[in-house]
């Protein structure tokens, strides 16, 4: 689609999955010509998300191939729009999930651009032109300056580029369910790219963390290079038991089926499980743990810019970053078959420019 859209007319090197085999291979595709409202932006490091992963291999059944993935992308701004105010050449930006919405809705004026129906994703999406979106996984991007952010100074690039998906996803519903301050107990399930920085971020604000994970062998690593409080696996009940009804909220960042019953009971009364962990299967939800607890169930997509805007200054502020291991592309491959297999401390990150070109 986007060959044939008249003013796609730059070309850009870049890295697609052709098919679910969940493998990706160089690509040379087109971008639009910069828009008035656009920004250009040279790539320097895009994090790998369990999301590419899920698109590359067509977990969910919506890849549109060649899938270029990539949604945690930081770099360089080399042109910008004559409509463009607040970005100029030269600046460290940083772009995440979002490539377009409507701009009118409720969702849209209220900056939750995010919630908008008509929500498009910086790859996999549909852009106002028509054309499918492609993402970071590539050498240069054009970008609508309405869903870019400014990386703070005091942030180096490749720590950052994590914070664009896995940082915001986190932060959101901390925010929303009072997390941000001092005094409560945070659970935090799944130690990956999203889980470590929700314990970042939880003892930042000065809470008690609780990780629960199914690794006995990540509780070491969990406390000392986190700072995580307490450690519980999941699957042995009499630690889950012991702990019950403990916790005030916790964020469910599983990329897999598992089971919820387990870890709602570790809720107080009252207590809240947000769920942004995507699994392909439907997950079971059983009623005792939330009628005994009077309980909630709730789930967070990402975050609108401004509230990604406030993230990144909060991690400025703090020197909060992403525990990352760098890859040039020509192991983007290897780092997907790691991801995969649970291999990973804690994002992959892509050094774009390590590669001048194909
Ligand atoms: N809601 C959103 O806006 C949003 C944003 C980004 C990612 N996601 C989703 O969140 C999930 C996590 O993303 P990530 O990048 O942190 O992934 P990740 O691979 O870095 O981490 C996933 C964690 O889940 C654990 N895990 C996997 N299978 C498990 C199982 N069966 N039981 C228990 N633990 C298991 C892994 O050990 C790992 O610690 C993915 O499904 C991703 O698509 C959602
Ligand atoms: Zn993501
Ligand atoms: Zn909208």
């Amino acid at each position: 689609m986007a060959e044939t859209t008249p003013n796609h007319t730059q070309t850009v090197f870049g890295w697609a999955a052709k098919d679910s085999s969940g493998k990706i291979a160089p690509f040379v595709f087109k971008r639009r010509e910069n828009g008035v409202d656009d920004v250009t932006i040279k790539v320097l490091y895009c994090g790998m998300c369990h999301t590419d992963l899920h698109y590359i291999k067509n977990d969910w059944g919506i890849t549109m191939y060649p899938v270029v993935p990539g949604h945690e992308i930081t770099g360089i701004i080399t042109k910008v729009g004559s409509n463009v105010s607040n970005f100029k050449v030269g600046d460290r930006v940083g772009v995440g999930c979002l490539a377009a919405s409507c701009l009118k809705c409720e969702f849209c004026k209220d900056s939750q651009e995010n919630y908008c129906d008509q929500l498009q994703f910086t790859y996999n999406g549909i852009f106002w032109d028509g054309s499918i979106t492609y993402g970071g996984y590539s050498q240069m991007l054009v970008a609508d300056r309405r869903y870019v952010v400014h990386i703070p100074d005091s942030l180096p690039l490749d720590k950052a580029a994590p914070l664009l998906c896995a940082g915001i996803t986190v932060f959101s519903p901390m925010k929303q369910h009072n997390m941000l301050q001092p005094g409560k107990r945070l659970g935090v399930v799944g130690l990956g790219g999203l889980g470590h920085i929700a314990v970042k971020f939880g003892k930042a604000f000065g809470l008690h963390v609780t990780v629960i994970s199914t690794s006995p062998s990540k509780e070491t690593e969990a406390k000392m290079r986190l700072g995580a409080d307490d450690f519980l696996v999941s699957t042995d009940p009499r630690q889950m038991q012991a702990c019950a009804r403990s916790l005030d909220f916790i964020i469910d960042t599983v990329s897999a089926k598992h089971s919820l019953g387990p870890i709602l009971e570790l809720l107080k009364i009252r207590g809240t499980l947000a769920l942004v962990g995507a699994p392909d299967k439907p997950l079971e939800l059983p009623s005792f743990p939330l009628i005994f607890g009077k309980r909630t169930v709730s789930g967070s997509i990402i975050g609108g810019i401004k509230e990604t805007q406030e993230m990144m200054d909060v991690c400025g502020k703090y020197n909060i970053t992403s525990e990352i291991e760098l890859v040039t592309p020509d192991h983007i491959n290897e780092a997907l078959d790691r991801l995969a297999r649970n291999d990973v401390r804690y994002r992959f990150v892509i050094d774009i420019a390590s590669k001048s070109n194909l």
